[in-house]
């Protein structure tokens, strides 16, 4: 469903993704790994066209959305939850969901689906609060949800657990599980930790100073291959 052909991207001089390609199956989770700075977010930039790529191709179901503009690319179905998370702090939770469907037609666009409220038990009881006075985990899951009610082929998820308490992260996991059994998205989840992205991810891409550096299945990588690049 998604198909990247060697990406290269600069900020000015500084010559940041050194023609990377991936490639992911609808249904499947690819996780991009790689340690700080390496080129990860800028990459998920480039593909959501917040960045424009020098050279390559980004291809949706076939159709080229390289030149396309940030908002076109949400309409068709590719939906960003950025890392640090961006949610509107004085808005409601509930709010903050409604706006995650201002692409989606008519009256749907005003309801939200009882499948949030199963992959986000704790948001249900929080819908009156405002964004800002929820912890970061809970926030995490506000903007993962918000990415879903715009009903996406595509989700790219920016280090979702970074900074976030490990019961929480087990709770990330399991939405991530849940989204990959529907086998009707295709989620791309960048991480810093292997550990976390080896029991969800089907294929691996590692990267390091904006180069591919491993890839493959999850039989395929060896963990000790993929910690060697991972560690500082
Ligand atoms: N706006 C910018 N202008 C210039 N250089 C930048 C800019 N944003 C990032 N960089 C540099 O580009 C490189 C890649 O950064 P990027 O944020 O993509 O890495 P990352 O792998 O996502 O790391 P992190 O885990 O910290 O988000 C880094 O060296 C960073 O300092």
């Amino acid at each position: 469903m998604l198909n990247v052909e060697g990406i290269d991207q600069y900020y000015g001089g500084s010559h940041t993704l050194r023609g990377v390609s991936l490639g992911l199956r609808q249904g499947e989770c690819l996780a991009l790994l790689g340690r700080n700075g390496v080129g990860k977010t800028t990459l998920l930039k480039c593909l959501m066209g917040v960045l424009p790529v020098a050279r390559g191709t980004i291809t949706l179901d076939g159709e080229d959305v390289t030149r396309l503009s940030p908002h076109r690319r949400a309409a068709r179905g590719m939906a960003y939850v950025p890392q640090g998370r961006d949610i509107f702090a004085r808005l409601t939770v509930e709010e903050n969901i409604v706006m995650g469907m201002a692409t989606l037609p008519g009256r749907e666009a005003r309801r939200i689906s009882g499948e949030i409220y199963e992959l986000f038990p704790v948001l249900r009881s929080m819908l009156k609060r405002r964004g800002g006075d929820l912890s970061g985990g809970q926030q995490q899951q506000l903007a993962i949800a918000r990415a879903l009610v715009a009903k996406p082929r595509l989700i790219i998820l920016d280090e979702p657990t970074e900074g976030i308490q490990p019961s929480i992260i087990k709770d990330i996991g399991r939405v991530i599980e849940m989204l990959r059994a529907r086998g009707d998205i295709g989620i791309l989840l960048c991480e810093q930790y292997f550990d976390f992205a080896r029991e969800l991810a089907d294929q691996f891409v590692v990267l390091s100073r904006g180069e591919v550096v491993a890839r493959g299945g999850r039989d395929e990588i060896g963990g000790e291959d993929v910690r060697r690049h991972l560690s500082v």
